[in-house]
C-alpha cells in the first residue's frame, strides 16, 4: 500500500480550511492513520480474526468508509471459499481510485464490489458482518442514528457490526490526560506541534466523537443484543455489536 509520508500540515498556513479525505490525503493516507490512531494496526488485524468467526457461507460483507481498502483486505484474507461478497464503500475518489489497485495487488476467489457512493445510501442486506472503522464519526451526528438502524436492518441474525471510533469523555481529566496520551503518540511518530495543531483546526468542524456510553445507547436502542468494548487505546476505541 501507499507509504508516501504524511507532511500535509507541515508547512504554516494563514487559513486552515476543513479536512477532506481529497487526492493529497489519499496519497498519504497509509502513513498519516498509522501515526495517528493508536493500534490502528492491530485493529485492522483484528477485524481479519472477527471476519474469519462470523461471516457465513453466501453471506455479504459490507467495508463503509473503506478508505484505502486495509481492512476489506485483511477481511478477504480470512475469508476464502465461502462465496461471500465484499461491499465496500467510500464517497472520496481519490480513495477508490487507490482502493481499487490494492485490491487488484492480490488474487483472491471473493468478489468486491467497490462503490464509490455516500453510506447513507447503500442498501444493506443478507449481511454478516459490516465494518465501520473510523468512518462514523465523519458523519453529521444526526445522520448517525439512521445508519446504524439500517446496518442493524440489513445484519443477518447472529451478524457483527464493528465499529471503531475516537471517543470523548464527558470527564474533564480523563478527557484532558488520554488527549495528551494521543499527542505524545503524535509527537513520537514525528508529527511536530504545528503539524499537530494545523490538523486539529482542520478536523475541528468535520470529526465530532460521541462518547461510549452515546455509542452503546445507540447500538442498543437499534436493538443489538450484545455489544462490548474490545479495544481502547486512550481516546481510540473499536466495539462490536452482535444482532
Ligand atoms: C478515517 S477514514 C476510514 C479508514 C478505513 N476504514 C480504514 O480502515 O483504513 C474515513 C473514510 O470514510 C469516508 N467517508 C466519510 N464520510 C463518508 C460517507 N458519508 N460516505 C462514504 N464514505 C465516507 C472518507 O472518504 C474516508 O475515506
Ligand atoms: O484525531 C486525530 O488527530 C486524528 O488524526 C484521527 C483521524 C481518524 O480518527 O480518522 C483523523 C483523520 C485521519 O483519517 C486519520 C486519523
Amino acid at each position: 500500500m501507499n507509504a508516501s509520508q504524511d507532511t500535509i500540515y507541515a508547512q504554516a498556513s494563514e487559513h486552515i480550511s476543513d479536512f477532506q479525505f481529497d487526492n493529497r490525503v489519499a496519497g498519504v493516507f497509509s502513513d498519516m492513520i498509522r501515526r495517528s490512531v493508536p493500534g490502528y494496526t492491530q485493529i485492522i488485524n483484528t477485524i481479519g480474526d472477527f471476519a474469519d468467526r462470523f461471516v457465513k457461507p453466501d453471506t455479504q460483507v459490507y467495508d463503509l468508509g473503506c478508505s484505502l481498502g486495509a481492512a476489506t483486505l485483511s477481511i478477504r484474507r480470512q475469508i476464502q471459499g465461502r462465496d461471500c461478497r465484499i461491499i465496500a464503500v467510500d464517497n472520496s475518489e481519490s480513495m477508490v481510485t487507490r482502493c481499487q489497485e490494492n485490491l487488484n495487488a492480490y488474487v483472491s476467489d471473493t468478489e468486491v464490489e467497490l462503490i464509490c457512493g455516500d453510506i447513507r445510501d447503500i442498501h444493506i442486506e443478507n449481511a454478516s458482518l459490516v465494518v465501520l472503522n473510523f468512518t462514523l464519526q465523519f458523519l453529521p451526528p444526526e445522520d448517525r442514528e439512521a445508519l446504524i438502524a439500517k446496518i442493524y436492518h440489513g445484519l443477518n441474525p447472529g451478524g457483527l457490526l464493528v465499529l471503531s471510533e475516537k471517543i470523548r469523555f464527558d470527564d474533564a481529566p480523563i478527557q484532558s490526560v488520554l488527549e495528551e496520551l494521543h499527542l505524545d503518540f503524535k509527537r513520537a511518530n514525528g508529527y511536530s506541534e504545528l503539524e499537530i495543531s494545523q490538523k486539529r483546526s482542520a478536523l475541528e468542524n468535520v470529526m465530532k466523537p460521541d462518547t461510549l456510553t452515546l455509542h452503546q445507547q445507540r447500538l442498543t436502542r437499534q436493538g443489538f443484543s450484545h455489544f462490548s468494548l474490545w479495544f481502547q487505546c486512550f481516546n481510540f476505541s473499536s466495539m462490536v455489536a452482535i444482532k
